[in-house]
């Protein structure tokens, strides 16, 4: 494992003659400790009890399962020793006062994908780390995303890896079982273009607005239709593992708000998924909006605030922008296709 790396041993550097970057490091230093114990605890499937047992409810109406509990547990009990002044996360209603002094904030989805528990899919960690500004129960974590110093996404998949950016690209770290460490896999992560792959949760099709459908039937039509190829789909809904998959060969994942009741705004959660995923996209070349603006100068309100993502390779994103702006865009399609859905026929 000589050429790969440590994650501590990577920023070493980096973080060497400045108390900011150190406090930024020895925080993902301490997140990736517990993703480390995470992993080994999902890894254990039944032999760790019933992990997919919901226990409770969110603030947000979500089912709580044992390993959404057991994670946030674990993420917080590592950041005890840590400068991070307040830790917000999907399983709380409120950000919590941390340590005393810390100048970092934390906004962390502690379990991503918990729907996928008992059928042995990729789960994941999303987080992403702030300066602590204004109190612990208002600002702090209402910044918008361009504030954010560090953005994070673990994937517990066949191998459990680390996306991680610092503001200066995206970098992938694969866990070393034997040495319990993440190692430096891929310094510089690149979304590759020209993929013709989308993920969306298709079942909700026919609650969809304007602009996405005719974005999805366009991509449906394959070469009988206005884009004149083929497109392949995918949903694992695990927001990470199609992150990943967008990392590794490119394409987009579409999240838009629809018309059934409590997703107006989309499903997924502005400060701790969208933002974190939309920065390590931004710094892997790619884009992520919400249909009408760039996810990250979103000014949020509220901690567990939704909103529609749309993220991926960047010049895929801008067409779905072109189609939520200018509804007659769709009008450009051939008249065969314009206004006249696959499924709408
Ligand atoms: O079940 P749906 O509506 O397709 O939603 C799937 C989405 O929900 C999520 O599971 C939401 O995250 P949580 O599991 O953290 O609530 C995403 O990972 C995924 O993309
Ligand atoms: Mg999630
Ligand atoms: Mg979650």
């Amino acid at each position: 494992m000589g050429e790969f790396a440590s994650l501590s041993r990577h920023f070493e550097v980096w973080a060497a003659a400045d108390p900011e970057r150190r406090a930024i490091v020895q925080t993902v230093e301490a997140l990736a400790g517990a993703a480390i114990q995470l992993a080994t605890l999902i890894g254990q499937g039944a032999l760790a009890g019933a992990l997919a047992a919901v226990v409770g409810e969110n603030s947000d109406g979500d089912a709580q399962k044992a390993l959404d509990i057991r994670a946030d547990e674990l993420f917080l009990a590592a950041l005890r020793a840590t400068p991070v002044a307040v830790f917000a996360s999907e399983e709380n209603e409120t950000a919590l006062p941390l340590n005393d002094g810390g100048q970092l904030a934390v906004a962390i989805d502690p379990l991503d994908g918990s729907s996928n528990i008992d059928t042995n899919v990729s789960l994941g960690t999303i987080f992403s780390i702030l300066p602590a500004t204004g109190s612990v129960a208002g600002p702090a974590v209402l910044q918008r995303g361009t504030a954010l110093l560090a953005a994070g996404m673990v994937v517990y998949g066949p191998q459990t890896t680390l996306a991680l950016t610092l503001g200066q690209g995206t970098c992938l770290f694969t866990l070393d079982r034997a040495q319990g460490c993440f190692r430096l896999t891929q310094p510089a992560v690149t979304i590759p273009k020209g993929h013709r792959e989308y993920a969306i949760n298709a079942s909700n099709y026919r609650y969809w607005d304007d602009a996405v459908r005719s974005y999805i039937d366009d991509c449906m039509s394959g070469t009988q239709g206005p884009r004149g190829e083929n497109f392949n789909m995918r949903w694992i809904a695990s927001l990470v593992a199609e992150t990943s998959r967008i990392f590794a060969r490119g394409g987009i994942f579409l999240y838009p708000r629809d018309s059934r009741p409590g997703y107006q705004d989309g499903r997924l959660r502005l400060i701790y998924e969208a933002n974190p995923i939309a920065f390590l996209v931004e710094q892997a070349g790619g884009a992520a909006t919400d249909g009408e603006r760039r996810i990250l100068e979103i000014q949020p309100d509220a901690l567990h605030q939704r909103v529609p993502l749309v993220f991926g390779a960047r010049d895929k994103v801008e067409r779905v922008a072109r189609y939520h702006k200018d509804p007659h865009s769709i009008a450009e399609r051939s008249p065969l296709f314009a206004r006249r859905g696959l499924f709408r026929a």
